[in-house]
């Protein structure tokens, strides 16, 4: 029933000081040994999802920039959703209005990002909503940063694309994540997990949530549908 998984990074596999769960990485390891398509779905740059699925072990499939990127594999050449001309204009502009204040931003490697664009948590996100309320971006506080996006684009609806490119439907996978930037994600997956330390809309959307946190929460979360996969 189940082919694949596609899982969050920040927040599932990770713990809130963003140290990654060791079950999580052996877990991860024994799908893509068992050979279950397992991709890496985060609002992370680029450069960093291809250097967690070489240190991970994945095949290397990824989501980056909350679906604004995503590539198949590690010789596949990456896709860019949505352009970052308006995401731009709209960081100029909340730059400027901080900046009036005496506050500078903390962006999240600008120079590696191709569609979003991110910063830290250090500004208020509805005093960032407020300043660009009128432009064509949509804020989404991820929970570990503040993302600047083009509106329609998530990790669910490049998640549909993805699939299409490695020959599966979306139905096919396990989807597991903790924060309003998965809730796409697992809305559209066949099966949907959001881990107990999730955002209340994702727990909303999902139809399990677990009862331990963070990467314990992943491994259980795993472990109960393992048998989906071995019914391929
Ligand atoms: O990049 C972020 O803000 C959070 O990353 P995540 O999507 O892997 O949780
Ligand atoms: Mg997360």
């Amino acid at each position: 029933m189940l082919k694949a998984l596609i899982t969050d990074i920040d927040g599932t596999i990770t713990g809130p000081d963003r140290r990654i769960h060791t079950g999580a990485i052996e877990t991860i390891r024994s799908l893509v040994d068992d050979g279950v398509e397992v991709v890496l779905a985060s609002g992370n740059a680029s450069c960093l999802m291809d250097a967690l699925c070489k240190m991970i072990g994945t095949k290397g499939t990824f989501i980056a920039e909350n679906g604004g990127v995503y590539r198949i594999g590690f010789t596949g050449t990456p896709r860019i959703i949505g352009g970052q001309k308006a995401v731009r204009i709209a960081l100029d502009a909340i730059q400027a209005h901080f900046s009036r204040k005496g506050v500078e931003l903390n962006l999240y490697s600008p120079t590696y990002r191709f569609a979003d664009l991110a910063f830290a948590r250090t500004v208020a996100v509805e005093e960032v909503r407020e300043v660009i309320r009128d432009h064509p971006v949509q804020v989404i506080d991820t929970g570990f940063a503040i993302h600047l996006q083009t509106p329609g684009i998530s990790k669910g609806t490049t998640l549909v694309m993805l699939a299409e490119a490695l020959g599966l439907k979306p139905e096919d996978f396990l989807a597991i994540g903790d924060s309003v930037n998965d809730t796409r994600m697992i809305q559209v997956a066949g099966i949907g997990i959001a881990v107990a330390n999730a955002h209340p809309d994702t727990k909303a959307a999902a139809d399990y949530v677990t009862k331990e946190p963070y990467g314990n929460g992943f491994v259980e979360g795993v472990k109960k549908y393992s048998s989906y996969f071995r019914a391929r």
